[in-house]
């Protein structure tokens, strides 16, 4: 397809000349400030269903050029919302080795370390993520913010791969894991608003659920992260590192925020 950059001429203020949906209404990230939320006693804890994978299954895990993602099988689902989205893909978002800041969504201007977005699906309506991806109702979003603090474990089941897929279009196997671990402990606190795509084509097509609390992984794991990948191929003479893949807050407009906790 059309390339595009999170920097340079193909960066994200000309995504729009290529993709006229990023230059549209309902698009995402955007800060959580404080006169936007509105606290709605009806959004129930998210429920997910099969996250807890078989070792015995395995995923891919490649590096797309703008992301590191880790494909998802379909058998995964949310069930706490009105169509069951099932799981894609999960991938990140981060800054770079000085700016340990990459988060995608703010919350009153604070970036955080880095996010991770698990890509869910509406089953129920439609056969595959492709032909969702631009539907009104096609993707439910799971956001994660992710702060700098202890060692997680979690992410180093497949963190410990990355040298594998330094460049682009590569990918390789790796033994499944309960993906839960990769939550926070609380999915009852988290931001709901109708949003899109942070890359291009930027399809409004988004419920995004991006949770309250973040989880925490150790500055040599961030780091990991941040300087382990490039955005070129491996026959390319030009590398390009792959870090500060985050798009930066969209006009809210007046969307409202609803959150589902209280203070
Ligand atoms: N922040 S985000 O959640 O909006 C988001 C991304 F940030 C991102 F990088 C990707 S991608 O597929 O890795 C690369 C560009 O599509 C997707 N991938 C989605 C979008 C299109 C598509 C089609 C098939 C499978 C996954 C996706 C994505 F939904
Ligand atoms: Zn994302």
């Amino acid at each position: 397809g059309v390339k595009w950059a999170y920097n340079g001429p193909d960066g994200e203020h000309n995504w729009s000349s290529s993709f006229p949906f990023c230059g549209g209404a309902f698009q995402s990230p955007i800060d959580f400030q404080t006169e936007l939320l509105r606290y709605d006693p009806n959004l129930p804890p998210i429920q997910v269903q099969n996250y807890n994978l078989s070792t015995n299954e395995q995923l891919t895990l490649s590096n797309n050029g703008h992301s590191v993602q880790l494909s998802l099988p379909s058998h995964m689902y949310i069930s706490s919302l009105p169509h069951r989205y099932s799981a894609a893909q999960l991938h990140f978002h981060w800054g770079s080795s000085d700016l340990l800041t990459g988060s995608e969504h703010t919350v009153n201007g604070k970036r955080f370390a880095g996010e991770m977005h698990i890509v869910h699906f509406n089953s129920e309506k439609y056969p595959n993520i492709s032909m969702a991806v631009d539907k009104y109702d096609g993707l439910a979003v799971l956001g994660v913010f992710i702060e700098i603090g202890d060692f997680n474990p979690a992410f180093d089941r497949f963190f410990k791969f990355m040298n594998g897929i330094k460049y682009r279009d590569q990918k390789i196997q790796v033994p499944a894991f309960n993906i839960r671990t990769l939550l926070p402990a609380r999915l009852d606190e988290y931001y709901r608003y109708d949003g899109s795509l942070t890359t291009p084509p930027c399809y409004p097509s988004v419920l995004w659920t991006v949770f309250r609390r973040p989880v925490t992984i150790s500055r040599k794991q961030f780091l990991a992260l941040a300087t382990a990948l490039y955005a070129s191929h491996a026959q390319e003479t030009a590398t390009v590192p792959l870090h500060g893949n985050y798009r930066k807050p969209q006009l809210a407009d007046n969307r409202v925020v609803l959150v589902s906790f209280k203070d």
